[in-house]
């Protein structure tokens, strides 16, 4: 049978949570006051939507062949990522054959490198890859796990991101990872009250259970040292994302100041095999916390794993939903993944990109078989009433 060919590449914007999960209305755990680097200016203080942490939206890149099978995914990227896949990307899949994956990405990364490297471009080239991938399954029928070296594990478990840690333990969870709320101008009296709420979760949660803080880019060295030797008191097990994502300097001196058995991680807004490289080599980070939908898709992330892996360290992609578990299923060095909580009281399951997707699987007691992953490709469709809106086409 011949190889199916990419006829087009269509991308779609959907505004309103989704992939763009810091979407949310007031009152949602995932937008209460986090300390982010704007956070020192009060009139972004209270909500990162005021600094702008949602205006991209969605990205929905669905590539169709010439036989009528399509394949889709979603990422953060939006009305400019969908300009970036239109009039740039399409050119170098329509026309290919759907097997094409690896010089269709080297094409994308190579044209783009003038003004990519990172960010939205990546994003944008992570849709599209992962939409790739996607199509790749719907053609041969098979899930991704099975075309990408299989699973490793019967199962996988997870931390939970969000405000209740001592709920996530009650719903199988391994671990509770809380944001960071307070900013060094509110020195010791901030770091204060965080640890009175962490003492209370540790509390709720027993001495053994997993609990992190993420602190979304928000620290000082100096300031991100004094965190972690206050919750290395309360079993603290990991620090996230303490420093902006280029400080490799300060994230090497960090690891040097923390107490023994303190992890420190990041990643999620780090891209290419080339940025982890830099992450891994400087002795940045224990492990690694790639975003599938933002590093440079999936064809990407199995060079970055397999780095990481020589390194000895593990892979623990940030929270994204059914596009990182194929990947974590089928990675020795990736026993555990997020799993952010998006409801707005961190008190249920919900599916992390909902409305979007139908069939997206969510962990049960905290885990998720692999028989949750068999349907082909990444396994979920487009809700059938989602409003996509196509801004450009080529
Ligand atoms: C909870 C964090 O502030 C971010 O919102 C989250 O997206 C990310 O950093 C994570 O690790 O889940
Ligand atoms: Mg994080």
């Amino acid at each position: 049978m011949a190889t199916p060919i990419i006829r087009q590449v269509r991308a779609h914007t959907v505004t309103g949570g989704g992939a763009d999960y810091h979407d949310q209305d007031d009152g949602h755990w995932i937008d209460d006051r986090i300390a982010t680097p704007m956070a020192k200016y009060p009139a972004y203080r209270d909500s990162r939507r005021d600094f702008g942490i949602n205006v991209l939206g969605t990205l929905v890149v669905e590539i169709e062949t010439d036989t009528g099978v399509t394949g889709f995914a979603v990422t953060t990227g939006g009305e400019p990522a969908a300009f970036i896949v239109e009039r740039h990307l399409a050119r170098f899949l329509e026309g290919r054959k759907v097997t094409e994956i690896e010089a269709i990405w080297d094409q994308m990364f190579n044209a783009t490198l003038y003004y990519g490297r990172r960010g939205l471009v990546l994003n944008a080239i992570s849709g599209v890859d992962l939409a790739l991938w996607d199509l790749l399954g719907q053609v041969r029928q098979e899930p991704v796990h099975a075309m990408i070296g299989g699973a490793v594990r019967d199962e996988q478990v997870f931390y939970a991101t969000g405000a209740r840690p001592d709920l996530a333990k009650g719903m199988g969870f391994i671990g509770g990872k809380m944001a960071w709320r307070h900013i060094e101008a509110e020195g010791a009296q901030g770091i204060r009250e965080e640890m009175e709420i962490l003492g209370r979760m540790r509390d709720a949660t027993g001495p053994d259970f997993w609990l992190m803080y993420d602190c979304w880019m928000s620290m000082s060295v100096d300031y991100a040292t004094r965190v972690a030797r206050a919750g290395h008191e309360l079993g603290l097990k990991w620090v996230e994302e303490c420093l902006p994502p280029d400080d490799f300097w300060g994230y090497a001196e960090l690891r040097r100041r923390v107490p023994q058995g303190m992890l420190v991680t990041t990643g999620e807004h780090e891209a290419t095999r080339w940025g982890f490289r830099m992450l891994l080599e400087m002795g940045c980070c224990d492990f690694i916390q790639p975003d599938v939908g933002w590093c440079g898709g999936l064809t990407e992330l199995l060079k970055i794993s397999a780095i990481a892996d020589s390194h000895g360290k593990m892979v623990v992609p940030h929270g994204s939903s059914v596009y990182s578990y194929h990947f974590v299923m089928t990675r020795q060095n990736s026993p555990f993944a997020e799993f952010l909580m998006m409801a707005p009281k961190a008190d249920e399951v919900v599916p992390m990109f909902s409305p979007m997707l139908e069939n997206e699987p969510v962990p049960q007691n905290g885990r998720l078989h692999i028989s949750a992953l068999d349907r082909p490709g990444f396994g979920v469709t487009l809700a059938p009433d989602l409003k996509l809106n196509r801004p450009y086409t080529h």
